[in-house]
């Protein structure tokens, strides 16, 4: 079932056009991450969709509601991540919760979802003195305090460190599993090939692709490439006969060979056959990044 559906999404800034045409649907219980690079749109995409901001085309429905007519009945069902620069800086971190649960009809228990978010031990804590991954985490309690759907958290993990960054990636997994529909702004690969079951590649205002994180790689014929110096001469022609390899050929001595599926061990095995090792063996994994490149021609960062 899909929770949000976003058909033509077109948006301008005077004459500028932030948004072009995006379309995109949400299933729920998705983690559905938006990824591109600065300046693509996807912050504009996501504030459309959270009535934040008035789209000038096309449809959005979150929850069978449109953001533009009915923003009380939106925000019973989704929640916004706002940015941490929102808060005021003495404002406590108990204070912040319950603020924000007295916006609500039917708020979350805030005392447990601050222990959720590892922040008991800050329940008196000002806000100016929390660390950059505990702003995160009050914030992503504070986009939870209204029992939503769907939370759509922007930019999440810029800024942390890699420690907080990867203990804010197992808060977003525990939010998920509790069955909440998440849309993830980044422009992180890591973030999103660990996070997303499926990704929006968007590029200048419009999808340059939709798919899993594994679907967009192999898109690009994916895989894996394989550069190895071979311990005698054979004839390359072999290799290309194997279905798992799409390309082989010779660079500064060595052989580089790319392909998908089993392409290891199909290769080695055809080597040993030949009686030839290959040594000072290397494989890199094609990513979302040199998916990203090959899509739109472009690099993310
Ligand atoms: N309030 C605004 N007024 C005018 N132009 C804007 C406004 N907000 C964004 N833009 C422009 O619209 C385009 C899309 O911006 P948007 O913030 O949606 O992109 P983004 O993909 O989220 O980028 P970032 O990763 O840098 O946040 C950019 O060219 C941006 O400069």
């Amino acid at each position: 079932m899909n929770v949000i559906e976003v058909e033509n999404l077109h948006k301008r800034y005077e004459d500028h056009v932030a948004v072009d045409d995006v379309s995109f649907t949400v299933a729920a219980g998705e983690i559905f991450g938006i990824l591109g690079p600065n300046g693509a749109g996807k912050t504009t995409t996501v504030e459309c969709v959270s009535g934040l901001r008035a789209r000038d085309g096309g449809l959005v429905r979150v929850a069978g509601i449109d953001p533009a007519e009915d923003r009380d009945a939106l925000r019973r069902v989704l929640g916004v991540q706002l940015q941490s620069s929102a808060l005021p800086e003495k404002i406590k971190v108990w204070e912040a919760l319950d603020l924000y649960a007295s916006f609500y009809p039917d708020p979350a228990d805030w005392p447990e979802l601050m222990a959720r978010v590892g922040l008991a031990d800050k329940r008196n804590a000002l806000f100016a003195s929390l660390s950059g991954g505990q702003k995160q985490r009050l914030s992503v309690a504070l986009a939870l305090v209204g029992k939503p759907r769907v939370a759509v958290l922007d930019e999440l993990t810029t800024g942390l460190d890699p420690q907080s960054r990867r203990d804010t990636w197992e808060l977003v997994e525990q939010v998920r599993d509790s069955g909440v529909t998440i849309v993830l702004v980044t422009h992180f690969m890591e973030e999103a090939e660990r996070l997303c079951d499926r990704i929006a590649l968007i590029d200048t205002g419009r999808v340059a692709a939709i798919d899993t994180p594994d679907g967009l790689v192999a898109r690009i014929g994916g895989g894996q490439t394989m550069r190895f110096r071979p311990s005698a001469e054979f004839d390359l022609a072999l290799l290309t006969e194997i279905p798992e390899v799409a390309d082989a050929g010779v660079e500064d001595g060595h052989v580089v060979v790319s392909g998908t599926g089993d392409l290891v061990p199909a290769v080695t095995l055809l080597l040993a056959r030949h009686g030839v090792v290959p040594t000072g063996l290397r494989v890199e994994q094609a990513t979302l990044d040199d998916a990203f490149v090959a899509l739109t021609g472009r690099k993310i960062k």
